[in-house]
């Protein structure tokens, strides 16, 4: 009897909550409306997310330096860093724009995600060009640690690229790791040497920024925050990265910013702790496969459809190691990380 009596007060009281909610949230985007209608918001004009905390984001208009403060309107949702959206600005009385509401988002030609708290993956961050998957001299990369990024990183349908950091340590001949770069260059990847110890060290590092949004991976210890202040030499350039209700905010060193790099020609970074931490993450032994660009087109060659490339006969990629068309070690990889997924 009070069992019954209780379960109807919690469930009345949970139907209140939730009406609440709803009419809040109608409320709240009654008052945009009106506002919207009012004109007291500006015209609506495109822009881009530079952060984002829950509902609240920092837009930046193009071209503006200065981003502003946003809540989205409630029909939007999932928007992150990176995103380009269309918005609208609203005015003080001395004609500054002091806050806006996002009214849409734009199409995403990329999105980068990672698992939550409960493993479910989630957006951090959108339309970002290429991966720069960084190695260095020290820390030595483990064997097939190269290989599990790249397959990481061609999962996500964005393009990687390889920086081998630390190039002042390396022999006078280069040595392996510039004969191991040059292997990845000879199978498509874009690749670059760096060293934050030479004026001239990022030069191609700037180049291969240029007109692009990029982020940086890579295990600990290979100079990812090194050469990321080496491109952000400004301190102001990253506290300007966000609007100035933000900067007071308690999350603004967790949430993915995107910063516009001041020496080279439209260059744009996105950083976060979680995004330089990207990982493998949850792939099928396919995406593992089609992850190795030299097995593309041999995949479906094999003569039997469900072949695991293992000791089958008539194996397209068996047939093209003996070859020497793949290379041991990129096969030897690729066995690993299918080892590390069982
Ligand atoms: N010799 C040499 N040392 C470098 C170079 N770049 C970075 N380092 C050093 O490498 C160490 C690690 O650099 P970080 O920038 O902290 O590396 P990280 O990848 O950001 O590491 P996490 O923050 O742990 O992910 C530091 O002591 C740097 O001074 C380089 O080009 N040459
Ligand atoms: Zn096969």
């Amino acid at each position: 009897m009070t069992k019954r009596k209780l379960n109807r007060q919690q469930r009345w009281r949970i139907e209140k909550i939730q009406a609440e909610r709803a009419s809040r949230a109608t409320r709240l985007d009654d008052k945009d409306g009106e506002k919207l209608a009012a004109g007291e918001y500006g015209p609506e004009q495109p822009g881009r997310v530079v952060a984002h905390f829950g509902r609240t984001l920092d837009v930046r208009a193009e071209g503006d330096d200065e981003p502003v403060r946003c809540h989205m309107r409630a029909n939007l949702e999932g928007l992150v860093t990176g995103d380009r959206v269309i918005w609208r600005g609203r005015q003080d009385a001395e004609g500054a724009i002091v806050e806006g509401v996002v009214v849409a988002r734009g199409e995403r030609t990329s999105v980068l995600e990672r698992p939550d708290a409960r493993s479910q993956l989630k957006p951090v961050a959108a339309n970002i060009d290429q991966i720069l998957i960084v190695f260095a001299v020290e820390p030595e990369p483990h064997p097939n640690l190269i290989d599990r990024y790249l397959v990481a990183a061609e999962a996500t349908g964005i393009a990687p690229a390889l920086v081998l950091n630390k190039i002042d340590l390396l022999p006078e001949d280069g040595g392996a790791l510039m004969a191991l770069l040059h292997r990845y260059e000879a199978l498509g990847y874009p690749v670059v040497a760096t060293t934050t110890e030479r004026e001239n060290g990022l030069d191609a590092l700037h180049a291969r920024l240029a007109g692009n949004t990029s982020v940086f991976v890579g295990q600990s210890g290979v100079g990812k925050s090194s050469l990321i202040d080496r491109l952000l030499p400004d301190e102001e350039l990253r506290i300007g990265a966000l609007s100035k209700d933000s900067r007071k905010g308690t999350h603004t060193t967790t949430t993915a910013r995107l910063y516009t790099l001041p020496s080279a020609e439209a260059a744009e970074l996105i950083d976060s702790p979680g995004i330089r931490e990207f990982g493998l993450g949850h792939l099928n032994e396919q995406q593992v496969a089609e992850g190795f660009i030299e097995f593309r087109d041999l995949l479906g060659h094999c003569r039997f459809r469900d072949c695991r490339h293992r000791q089958e006969p008539g194996c397209a990629l068996l047939e093209a190691l003996e070859r020497g068309d793949i290379h041991p070690e990129r096969f030897a990889s690729y066995r690993r990380i299918l080892d590390s997924l069982e």
